[in-house]
């Protein structure tokens, strides 16, 4: 479905992109890793054809990025990292206009308008100005948007970007359920997402590919060589979860803090730390503070541990 081919882009003298190569087939869902500046954004635009490469090809179910644009674009509903949307329209007539510019057949509009406006929950909001909604609504809306003319393939730019927990858990159903009718590539820093959503991780780094396998398979691998560690947390707390976020990344050797579901004084966490074993030093400090903790839990090997060895130095 997708055939990428040592894609290479420089801008000026800087290579952003160092002849990636990868294959994605019909009804994949690929997630696409990579830190800060490492090339993912770079890759989705010249897959929807919105940045020229400086050498390779891409195939786009039969049709070449090079010669082929106006197709390309058809086969794809993209998303891009921050989705224009017009703040004064209302969705209704937003999801017309991107029927319009994706020129949809008239005679296709009523049906498609009723399945992107069900399958993304806008029912209640379709007469709503799209500025009064909230982020994860507004997220729905491009992805409707994205998908108006009922593409084969989505691409997807960190969609969960400035989401709160309870919104990126939604929007991640969301991926999935579309993921059973289409092939998906999307890019995201939540990793747990990826483990959540994808049948397929592609890391990469310094525009190259360091990694390219299932979540699972890349766990595995790595198990023998990871010297970092992850912990999952349930504790009672009423502090808020920006504060709780903030005392545990103050903790030695804390890389990563990420507040995965919250009702009122209950937080799940899970806390991603250079050490093997980080419970200690987590422990104690929970110990002075006045916070009850319910469960903690050594993860040995996940995708965000492996992830972090692999591009270990280069944040
Ligand atoms: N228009 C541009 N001109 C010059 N350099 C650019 C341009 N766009 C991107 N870059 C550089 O190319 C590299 C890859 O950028 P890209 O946006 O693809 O990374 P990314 O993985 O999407 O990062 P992020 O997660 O921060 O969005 C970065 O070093 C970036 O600074």
């Amino acid at each position: 479905m997708i055939s990428v081919k040592n894609l290479t882009k420089y801008y000026g003298d800087f290579q952003a992109l160092k002849g990636i190569s990868f294959e994605i087939k019909s009804g994949e869902i690929v997630g696409i890793l990579g830190p800060n500046g490492a090339g993912k954004s770079t890759t989705l635009r010249i897959l929807t054809c919105y940045l020229n490469p400086s050498d390779g090809d891409a195939i786009i179910d039969g049709k070449s990025i090079l010669n082929d644009e106006i197709n390309v674009k058809k086969t794809i509903g993209y998303l891009p990292e921050s989705a224009p949307l017009y703040n004064d329209m209302c969705v209704f007539d937003y999801l017309i206009y991107m029927a319009d510019i994706q020129e949809l057949e008239k005679s296709k509009l009523n049906e498609r308008l009723n399945y992107v406006v069900d399958v993304c929950s806008l029912k209640e909001v379709i007469s709503k100005p799209i500025g009064e909604l909230s982020k994860g609504y507004k997220q729905r809306v491009g992805l409707a948007g994205s998908m108006i003319h009922d593409p084969k393939i989505l691409i997807l730019d960190e969609p969960t970007n400035g989401l709160d927990p309870n919104q990126i858990v939604e929007i991640r159903e969301l991926i999935k359920e579309l993921g059973k009718e289409k092939t998906v590539l999307v890019s995201t820093h939540i990793l747990s997402e990826v483990e959540a959503t994808c049948s397929r991780a592609i890391i990469i780094n310094k525009g190259d590919i360091i990694a390219d396998d299932t979540p699972r398979n890349l766990s595995s691998t790595f198990a023998n060589h990871n010297k970092s560690a992850a912990v999952k947390m349930s504790i009672k707390t009423n502090d808020n979860i920006e504060t709780v976020k903030e005392k545990l990344s103050n903790i030695k050797d804390i890389y990563k803090v990420e507040i995965e579901e919250y009702s009122n004084d209950i937080k799940e966490i899970s806390i991603y730390s250079n050490l093997e074993e980080p419970r200690d030093e987590i422990y104690r400090f929970v110990k002075s503070t006045d916070w009850i903790i319910y469960e903690m839990t050594k993860v040995k090997e996940n995708l965000e541990t492996v992830f972090h060895t692999l591009t270990k130095g280069d944040e």
